[in-house]
């Protein structure tokens, strides 16, 4: 595999913690480490809006205990799993589910932060799921402070821009899914899209099929199982007025393989934020703005129509071009 057909993976380690970092090295040597890290992410971000990260944090057996709790839940018989059905006014569907088949072949459990204010469905079963979900949600909350901070930096946004800008972390959910390997006439596992958060952290087992547009490519991105896949989302792109790309990616499901499971995090954003080009990617820089202003919430709801109430033609799917200011 060539260069370009691969995403870029990044160490976290500088940005993790000092004390982890090897003692011998200087301030001068952690900033040159942290320079590169950045030129590397910045272009990613740039180009595609995909990359992955190793020494991120997160304990690797933690995400390998996580994805074969997924294996047993979804092993379950489904009048088991229907029990933990979302609640039907739920704004956000908390609790498993199925895919509507013009969306995806997948099963999903969503949950939000454990205190959030939207109720959370945990299933009971397997006994430790409900902690393990917890836990790893909790670890993947530090990861995206992290990243935010780093593309904060990365994009030379004054110090903490994007923390107070999004302080709120009640709206950030967690999606685990399991995807049906491909039939005779159904290869998608999950069809092209881009997310419509800020930023998305992805932990998958070793089956494959997440894939990514790289320079008109769909690239595939190799399972590893110490590595966290990044991408970024809508409100990154927004707010940047298309300096950073929201990452255009799919699941193509493989006949004859085995089930295919998944996590994948939102860093989200609160829903009554003001969505809209920064000043300092428009009027600063004498660019017009790309997009219309918009409430978060009224985008995140749209979107999750696309999921509940598809439509027929793939056309008629909303996404970011929604919010298109023609030029
Ligand atoms: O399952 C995956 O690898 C990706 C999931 C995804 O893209 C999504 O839920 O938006
Ligand atoms: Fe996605």
């Amino acid at each position: 595999m060539s260069q370009t057909d691969r995403i870029p993976t990044i160490d976290l380690l500088p940005f993790i913690s000092i004390n982890e970092v090897d003692q011998d090295q200087n301030d001068d040597q952690l900033d040159a480490k942290k320079k590169k890290i950045k030129e590397v992410i910045n272009q990613a971000c740039s180009e595609y809006g995909f990359f992955q990260i190793i020494n991120h944090g997160v304990p690797v057996g933690l995400m390998s205990r996580a994805l074969d709790l997924s294996k047993k839940f979804f092993d379950c018989p489904d009048d088991e799993k229907l029990k933990f059905s979302p609640e039907p006014s739920a704004p956000l569907p908390a609790g498993y589910s199925r895919a509507n088949p013009l969306v995806g072949q997948y099963e999903r459990l969503l949950m939000f932060t454990p205190n959030s204010s939207f109720k959370n469905i945990y299933p009971d079963n397997p006994p430790e799921f409900r902690e393990v979900l917890q836990e790893i949600f909790s670890h993947l909350t530090k990861t995206g402070s992290v990243i935010e901070a780093v593309l904060n930096d990365c994009l030379n946004l004054p110090q903490n821009f994007l923390h107070e800008y999004n302080l709120d972390r009640n709206w950030d959910f967690m999606v685990n899914l399991a995807y049906q390997p491909a039939t005779e006439t159904e290869s998608s596992g999950l069809s092209e899209h881009q997310d419509s958060n800020c930023i998305t952290f992805v932990l998958q087992d070793d089956v494959g099929g997440l894939e990514v547009l790289k320079e008109g490519k769909w690239i595939p991105v190799i399972p590893d199982k110490s590595s966290i896949i990044v991408n970024i989302g809508d409100v990154i792109q927004v707010l940047t007025n298309n300096k950073y790309k929201s990452a255009t990616h799919r699941v193509v499901s493989q006949m004859g393989s085995r089930r295919r499971h998944s996590f994948a995090f939102f860093y989200n954003l609160q829903g009554d934020k003001w969505v809209e080009p920064l000043p300092q990617f428009t009027i600063d820089i004498g660019e017009e703005p790309k997009y219309r202003g918009f409430c978060y919430k009224d985008y995140q709801a749209l979107r999750l129509r696309n999921k509940t109430h598809p439509p027929s033609r793939p056309e008629d799917f909303i996404d970011i071009t929604h919010y298109d200011i023609p030029n």
